[in-house]
């Protein structure tokens, strides 16, 4: 575990020796890669942690199994009874959403611009590969690049048929509602404050459609307003159609 510690650090560029204990680290245990840090505020005591597993938890297998092609992102991306589009997710963050997909039958690349969440997301499907329930989806249908997808969507021979975005939302009354998971990216990504540039460069890239996932209440992430909303709760869906740029 130590020399997977050393690899590792230094593919980041950081210390491979515990900092101070309010400096967040990496940390291999037998579970996997974890993330622990310090969130503060009254419902924190001692580090928080956060270790992405594809074969349970919130996020898991049980869950993204008994999803349906009727629930609100499957159908913003575009799933109907006998189409599954392949799928650019631009802002992976933890793979929930992107696994749900790959669910769904879905070929997904994920991609995540902070190095250290992509080093949990890449730790994460590498155990996820070795799980007999899960492994041929993760073998057939996901693939992680870590980099701005600013970038990455201008490289790409083959424009996937979605690309989804699911930036961090502002900074707001609404935080409290965020998960201590999402508090935890947050606090290592900051505020993704490039949304607009982003949508402009998949607005480009895509074949047939962006959808953007945004906060209720929330401002477009665009001037243009999207073809169709699919509206939820606390959240909503802006799909722009290609057809109709
Ligand atoms: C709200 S989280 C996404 C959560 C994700 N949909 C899930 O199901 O776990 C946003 C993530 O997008 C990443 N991100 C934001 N802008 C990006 C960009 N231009 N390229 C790649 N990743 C980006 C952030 O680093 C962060 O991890």
């Amino acid at each position: 575990m130590h020399q997977k510690a050393e690899i590792l650090a230094k593919k980041l560029g950081l210390p491979c020796t515990p900092g101070p204990a309010a400096a967040p680290q990496l940390v291999y245990t037998e579970r996997g890669l974890e993330l622990r840090l310090r969130l503060g505020g009254p419902d924190t005591v001692g580090a928080s942690v956060l270790h992405i597993d594809f074969s349970g938890g919130r996020s898991g297998y049980r869950h993204a199994r008994n999803c349906t092609i009727k629930q609100p992102l499957a159908r913003a991306i575009g799933i109907r009874p006998g189409v599954r589009p392949t799928v650019f997710d631009a802002t992976a963050g933890m793979g929930a959403d992107a696994f749900v997909l790959a669910c769904l039958g879905c070929r997904v690349t994920m991609n995540e611009r902070s190095p250290v969440v992509g080093a949990l997301l890449a730790d994460a499907i590498e155990r996820a590969m070795q799980a007999p329930e899960i492994a041929a989806i993760f073998c057939d249908r996901i693939d992680l690049i870590v980099g701005d997808a600013r970038s990455t969507l201008q490289t790409l021979s083959d424009p996937p048929e979605t690309i989804y975005l699911d930036p961090m939302y502002p900074h707001g009354p609404n935080s409290a509602l965020n998960s201590k998971e999402m508090r935890m990216i947050r606090a290592i990504v900051g505020d993704d404050v490039d949304g607009p540039e982003l949508l402009a460069q998949a607005l480009l890239t895509a074949a047939q459609r962006v959808v953007v996932k945004r906060p209720k209440g929330a401002p477009l992430l665009h001037q243009r307003p999207p073809s169709h909303q699919v509206l939820m709760k606390n959240s909503r869906f802006d799909v722009y159609l290609r057809r109709h740029l």
